[in-house]
């Protein structure tokens, strides 16, 4: 619950602010009815509000307090909700259609749209063969008249499907399916899709055909399955209508305005074909009055409303599909079905995860341990190179990592509104920052070495910026082994790490006493060490280091630990010190490990 959000409500509106929550859990908002199976992973650990009933600007007032959203189509998710929703990290469709969403304002606002691109098509597919054989049989009419006390059975005379020609425009997932039942039904199947595959139709048995004036004709039957576009608004106007048999009855189970609704009001008032079924239409529920409704109460129409997804089964897998992104997503992880983003195959999420996790760290890491108590600003005008050794090299789709290594770095710096970088908004803002980042892929590579992958973050000043001094290279490296990250290499210093928790990293000279004066100086401010390592110089700057006889090494931050300490006329030894651990550590207690001899520099790393 944000207190906030809550005290700067109107006393008018509370009503409509859910149950107070005890504590800080992230809020989820459902607005409509959908499946207690996928909401109930959620309440594990976070406050689920179903909400139904919300007028557009109920939803407008109390979006504000919600990191998640999850609707069905009745909820008309506009530009000004997603504005209004400055936590909202996450838009969930329970279902497929998205166009009750303003999807593109979910992506400038870095907000991740996801839905359930097959929980549902079963259930549509079946909902359809249903209209297409009450139409064919005249089920509705039969139904009301008997209800009202007639016994019409000559009236009620239908058509058999077997045999029939059904045309079907939109072969995706829906139309395939119902293409397969019909021929189950022993009917002919004949399809319009520009970007279906010719193998699949074969394969099915479907007849492709190149365009609406070869399908028409020829249909005793049409559905449509595309989804509402502007080249699909409308598609069945007066003309193609009247191209079709006066005995062919059409079916819409995809999205109203498919069918142009005053076009087909005529063609079914008039004569020019003999039946409707409908589940969708252009106004849900259609305005009194309005061509949507006149279909609707139509005797020659067999009308549900929007039942294509109403099933028992088909709701328990669109909760589930897309409550476990919500749960994903909000614990900063990836989606499986993101509209606006590009698309994760489960593999593939399943193989980048803990990359995911590494780099995000890396960059935070990085943000914290070398912009700390140095220039401000000190990531923007940065150019950073991710490399991917090892079998990290052969993946294509390194979105995630991108954003993950965008994500580390400004998080700890960053108050944008508490909202997260994520695949979305990634390359976004990394351009408002000023942050560069190039990604390498070395296949052939032995550097990697005992790692399966290794990953390099590599960070210089940008050329823009080469005016400055400050143009010093900083690495860090990382790997994953098993399910956990670790570091391997932070600047000169070879290290093995876990990054996670709160991390003192302090550089060093190394010689006897100095883990002794950390101790007691955090002893004193009653802060507990859980785990501690001593990080050497690598390899490389071990050589240099023993080469060198130097006046005191030449460090970077030299000068911001105790200088006065710096001996004279030995090899510059250096070292790290990485400390996980509890406790409060203010201001105080830094400079208090800054003053400790022979420390030349102390971060504080949040992970
Ligand atoms: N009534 C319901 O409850 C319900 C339930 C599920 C799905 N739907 C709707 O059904 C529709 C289809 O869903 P899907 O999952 O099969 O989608 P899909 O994306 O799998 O398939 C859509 C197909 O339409 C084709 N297409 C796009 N533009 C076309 C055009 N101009 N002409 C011909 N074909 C075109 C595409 O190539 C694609 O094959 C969507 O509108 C969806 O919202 C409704
Ligand atoms: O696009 C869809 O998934 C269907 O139209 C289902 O809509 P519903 O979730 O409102 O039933």
């Amino acid at each position: 619950m944000a207190p906030s959000a809550i005290t700067e409500m109107s006393a008018d509106t509370s009503h409509i602010l859910g149950p107070a929550v005890s504590d800080n859990r992230p809020r989820i908002l459902v607005p409509e009815k959908v499946s207690a199976e996928g909401l109930a992973l959620l309440r594990e650990l976070y406050d689920v509000d179903t909400r139904t009933g919300l007028t557009a600007d109920e939803l407008i007032q109390i979006i504000p307090a919600y990191q998640g959203l999850i609707v069905r189509s009745e909820t008309k998710v506009t530009a000004a909700v997603l504005a209004a929703g400055q936590k909202l990290r996450v838009v969930a469709r329970a279902g497929v259609g998205v166009d009750n969403i303003d999807v593109s304002a979910a992506t400038a606002n870095g907000i991740i749209v996801v839905n359930s691109p097959s929980g549902n098509i079963v259930a549509a597919a079946e909902h359809t063969v249903a209209l297409l054989l009450a139409v064919a049989r005249n089920v509705g009419r039969a139904d009301a008249t008997l209800k009202a006390g007639l016994w019409e059975r000559s009236k009620l005379v239908g058509v058999e499907v077997g045999r029939k020609t059904l045309g079907i425009i939109g072969l995706g997932k829906v139309g395939m399916k119902v293409a397969r039942m019909a021929i189950g039904l022993g009917m002919r199947v004949v399809a319009l899709d520009p970007y279906a595959s010719a193998d699949m139709a074969k394969g099915a048995g479907v007849t492709l055909v190149a365009s609406l004036a070869d399908l028409l004709p020829q249909v005793d039957f049409l559905t449509i399955h595309t989804p509402l576009l502007a080249s699909t608004l409308n598609l069945l106007s007066e003309p193609e209508l009247k191209r079709m048999k006066k005995t062919a009855r059409v079916l819409n189970v995809a999205r109203g305005g498919v069918y142009n609704e005053d076009a087909l009001l005529k063609a079914l008032d008039e004569g020019w074909i003999a039946g409707a079924g409908l589940d969708v239409f252009t106004a849900e529920p259609p305005a009194p009055d309005s061509a949507a409704a006149r279909l609707a109460a139509h005797p020659k129409v067999v009308s549900t409303p929007h039942l294509g997804a109403s099933t028992v089964e088909a709701q328990e897998n669109v909760s589930m599909d897309v409550c476990t992104q919500v749960l994903e997503i909000l614990r900063g992880g990836l989606p499986t079905a993101a509209v606006n983003a590009p698309l994760i195959l489960p593999e593939e999420y399943r193989r980048l995860q803990p990359f995911v996790r590494l780099i995000e760290r890396m960059g935070g890491l990085y943000t914290q341990h070398f912009a700390s108590g140095r220039s401000a600003g000190m990531i923007g005008g940065r150019r950073f190179e991710l490399v991917y050794r090892g079998e990290l090299a052969s993946v294509s789709n390194t979105r995630p990592l991108f954003a993950a290594l965008v994500k580390g770095l400004v998080s700890s710096i960053s108050d944008a509104g508490g909202r997260d970088v994520n695949i979305v908004n990634a390359a976004l803002i990394a351009r408002e920052r000023g942050i560069a980042i190039d990604e390498k892929h070395v296949r052939d590579d032995t550097a990697s070495g005992t790692y399966a992958s290794l990953v390099t973050l590599r960070s210089s000043l940008s050329v823009d910026d080469s005016s400055s001094n400050n143009n010093n290279e900083q690495i860090i490296e990382g790997y994953v082994s098993g399910n956990a990250v670790f570091i391997s290499k932070l600047d000169r210093f070879e290290a093995h790490f876990q990054p996670e928790g709160t991390l003192l990293v302090l550089h060093n000279y190394d010689q006897p006493g100095k883990i002794g004066n950390v101790g007691t100086a955090l002893g004193r401010h009653g802060i507990n060490i859980t785990y501690m390592q001593v990080a050497g110089l690598n390899q490389e700057a071990r050589k240099l280091a023993d080469a060198a006889v130097v006046d005191g090494p030449v460090l970077e931050g030299e000068g911001e630990g105790n200088g006065n300490s710096t001996p004279t006329n030995h090899p510059a030894k250096e070292a790290l010190m990485i400390l996980r651990v509890d406790g409060d550590v203010t201001k105080d207690v830094l400079e208090d490990l800054g003053q400790s001899e022979g420390i030349l520099h102390v971060s504080l790393v949040r992970l």
